[in-house]
């Protein structure tokens, strides 16, 4: 089945083009905004693994390593599209064009963080492993019946694979052509549990055969080749022929969560060891390199202004207004039942502090 589904790579780990025609592919100002915004993640990423580690936001879902197969595919999107993300695709969504704001209350447990932006069409989170695939597909489906080009993304990862909402999501929109991309990660890991486990299918890819629609494999550390295939794949929905799955093989460099202990079931010397040999950012620096548009005073500038932004919204994040004990019950229901009322108002009697 990897013969049926071949890596799908336009520049090696070397950072130079597998086929030389591609030499006037993507100009240089596309180029910079892929390293831009992966490095603008990376560095969001590198922060909230502090912060939580200082204590000053709760539990952080780290994804560096995965900054190519997240920035290629985001970039791909149209303004109107349809974003429906993990807990670990933040990084899709900021590149989006998420609210940084936002997505620090997020992490920060308030609930102005639950919706990521008011001008884009980023859905909050899916904790829930693939239930927001279904969700996509309906979204892609009304884009549809309105007659619009728009088109909707759904995330999710290789353990995601397993559950019936992968399933349902994915035939139903089959079933109707609708306008949706089904890009999973495939990054090795559900939590503790290796992929060859999960599975007994060779690839990801190749589960697309069972619903009819194309399969694409693709070099997820490679973010030209995620942003061909994610772009083919929204280019083939908005022509009305349907949906894809993408299967992007990537890695995450860290933990599971900030919870988590990588140790305990994975060689982290390991993955260590090679970290700086796949690294998606280092690949597309070396790339710059042999086509001669890095410039070091280039990066030195984006990564302070990338520092400025993330301090300044930290910043507001640790002087936003304090939530009231009591809100907590006000996102329960959109009533409130008498058991809840009772309980909030006896949280009120006591001042709202026990
Ligand atoms: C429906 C459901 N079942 C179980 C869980 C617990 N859980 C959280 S993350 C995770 C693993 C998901 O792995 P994968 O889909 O590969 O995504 P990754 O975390 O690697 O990005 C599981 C089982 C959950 N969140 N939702
Ligand atoms: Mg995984």
């Amino acid at each position: 089945m990897r013969e049926k589904y071949p890596l799908l790579q336009i520049i090696d780990q070397e950072g130079k083009w597998l086929d030389e025609s591609n030499e006037e592919g993507l100009l240089e100002e596309k180029v910079k905004q892929f390293y831009y915004h992966m490095l603008r993640i990376r560095t969001y990423d590198q922060k909230g693994v502090a912060l939580q580690r200082q204590g000053r936001i709760g539990t952080y879902v780290p994804f560096a390593g995965q900054e190519a197969a997240q920035v290629g595919s985001a970039l791909a999107l149209g303004n109107e599209d349809w974003m429906f993300p993990t807990y670990r695709d933040h990084g899709a969504s900021l590149t989006f064009g998420a609210d940084l704001d936002r997505m620090l209350l997020h992490w920060n447990g308030r609930i102005e963080g639950c919706l990521p932006s008011r001008e884009k069409k980023i859905m909050p989170a899916s904790i829930p492993i693939a239930t927001h695939l279904p969700h996509a597909t309906g979204a892609a489906m009304a884009e549809g019946y309105k007659g619009t080009r728009n088109a909707a993304i759904a995330y999710f990862g290789d353990g995601a694979t397993s559950e019936g909402d992968f399933h349902e999501g994915i035939n139903i929109a089959s079933v109707f052509k609708a306008p949706v991309v089904f890009f999973n990660q495939n990054n090795g890991y559900a939590i503790s549990l290796p992929v060859e486990k999960q599975m007994n299918s060779e690839t990801i890819a190749q589960k697309a055969e069972a619903y009819g629609i194309p399969g694409v494999r693709v070099d997820g550390m490679d973010v030209f080749a995620v942003y061909f295939a994610v772009s083919e794949a929204l280019e083939r929905s908005r022509s009305g022929k349907g949906p894809t799955l993408i299967e992007a093989v990537t890695m995450r460099f860290g933990a599971h969560t900030t919870a988590d202990d990588p140790s305990k079931y994975r060689d982290q010397a390991e993955v260590n060891r090679i970290r700086d040999q796949v690294d998606p950012l280092l690949r597309l620096e070396k790339h710059m390199k042999h086509r001669g548009i890095w410039e070091m005073a280039w990066r030195d500038s984006i990564e302070t202004a990338i520092q400025d932004e993330l301090e300044a919204a930290i910043k507001r994040m640790e002087t936003y207004e304090q939530p009231a004990v009591s809100d907590m019950f006000d996102h329960v229901f959109a009533e409130p039942t008498w058991t809840i009322e009772k309980q909030k108002q006896r949280i009120l009697s006591t001042g709202g502090s026990s």
